[in-house]
């Protein structure tokens, strides 16, 4: 099973997703952005797909760092290889990221299942084939009838019950939005949502990442009041004490760490540290499902929730097979935009959902993204 080859394919991908300077996403209009699919091929000719920006996987990253790993080594040794491109990243400065390293580790996942033909939950042992999911909002912004007041927020959620979700994750305003961030606004949004949905749905907030530790208490405070479930990343999680001070101050559950660099060492801190009442982890943030999957066993270890930030395949195969962790994050959604639609280069949804609000995962080896490689080449750019 050796690996004979890694490249990357750098093709046009039209979406109405705009990036902000905090790199949040907005609705706006169609138009074509790179995208990159990297392949890991084995010598029986199987190969193995993940899906990136294009610089996650530039050419100088692959042939400095991933191709001098992996080459002419067993695919199935992921748990080696995994540590062999992170022992690479500190003598990098900074070039090999956790990001490469997940894309890297997702491919060779793809590969094992695409090579033996089961579903990447059910090599790593299934827990489950389908798993409730909320609705993930993105952030608020100024858009008429969009997500620019609490009412908007309240009649995006009525919609989001009726189609069948039975929790929802605001995002509430963060700069470059003129007036935000908001302590006040972000809890008229909260409680504007809470009135709309009744008090049988699961609500959760995603806040301005760098509040005070005042604000962050007095916006955790007012949440309890609308018997929220948790407060995600109110503050600069790069402060593990203020996250430990914030516990210690609210009821409401404080979850974390999303964005914080440290892969799965640095949650298991902020396990020791009581910075955090439910854990988080993402294949993205965290360098793969590989270590992904050790984070969760982790917080299961210590009889914690493990929450998984993001949506795509990979992270629904880590959800899939993980018993602690209640939801799959489904979004990032906007009244403007139908999640639905999917991406111009998959054939069909990674994480389609039924009107009770469970996604199911696809019956499809590997990673089950049903990759249009036609559309690829047709709109291949490098
Ligand atoms: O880029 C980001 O910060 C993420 O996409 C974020 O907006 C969202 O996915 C998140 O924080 N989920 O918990
Ligand atoms: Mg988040």
């Amino acid at each position: 099973m050796i690996i004979t080859d890694v490249s990357v394919t750098v093709f046009a991908h039209t979406t109405r997703r705009h990036a902000d300077t905090a790199g949040h996403a907005h609705p706006g209009p169609a138009h074509q952005v790179e995208q990159a699919m990297l392949t890991i091929t084995s010598e029986n000719g199987q190969s193995g797909h993940s899906f990136c920006p294009p610089q996650v996987v530039r050419p100088d990253v692959i042939e400095k760092f991933v191709r001098k790993v992996l080459i002419g080594q067993d695919h199935r040794d992921r748990e080696r290889l995994w540590h062999d491109l992170a022992h690479w990243q500190r003598g990098s400065a900074a070039q090999l990221t956790d990001r490469t390293l997940a894309v890297v580790d997702c491919a060779l996942w793809d590969l094992a299942g695409r090579t033996l033909g089961q579903p990447v939950y059910k090599l790593i042992g299934g827990y489950r084939d389908r798993v409730l999911s909320y609705a993930s909002i993105m952030c608020g912004d100024e858009l008429p009838g969009g997500l620019a007041t609490p009412e908007d927020y309240g009649r995006f959620a009525q919609t989001l019950v009726q189609r069948g979700y039975k929790g929802i994750k605001l995002h509430t305003w963060m700069p470059p939005v003129s007036w935000a961030p908001d302590v006040k606004m972000d809890l008229k949004a909260c409680a504007a949502v809470r009135e709309a949905v009744g008090p049988d749905i699961s609500l959760m907030i995603d806040a301005f990442h760098w509040y005070s530790r005042e604000d962050a208490l007095r916006l955790g405070r007012g949440l309890e009041k609308l018997n929220f479930d948790w407060i995600e990343e109110p503050m600069d999680e790069q402060s593990m004490s203020s996250y430990k001070w914030l516990a210690d101050n609210l009821d409401i559950p404080v979850i974390g760490p999303e964005s914080a660099a440290g892969k799965h060492w640095h949650r298991a801190e902020w396990i020791k540290a009581g910075a955090c009442d439910i854990l988080r982890t993402g294949v993205n943030d965290v360098g793969g499902i590989t270590p992904a999957l050790k984070t969760m066993h982790l917080a299961e270890a210590f009889g914690m929730a493990c929450e998984v930030h993001g949506n795509t395949a990979m992270n629904l195969h880590l959800v899939a097979a993980t018993r602690n962790c209640r939801w799959y994050e489904r979004g990032l959604l906007h009244p403007f935009l139908e999640y639905d639609d999917g991406f111009d280069y998959l054939k069909s949804l990674s994480d389609p959902m039924d009107a009770d609000g469970f996604v199911h995962v696809p019956d499809r080896p590997g990673l089950g993204e049903d990759i249009d490689f036609d559309h690829i080449e047709n709109n291949r750019i490098r």
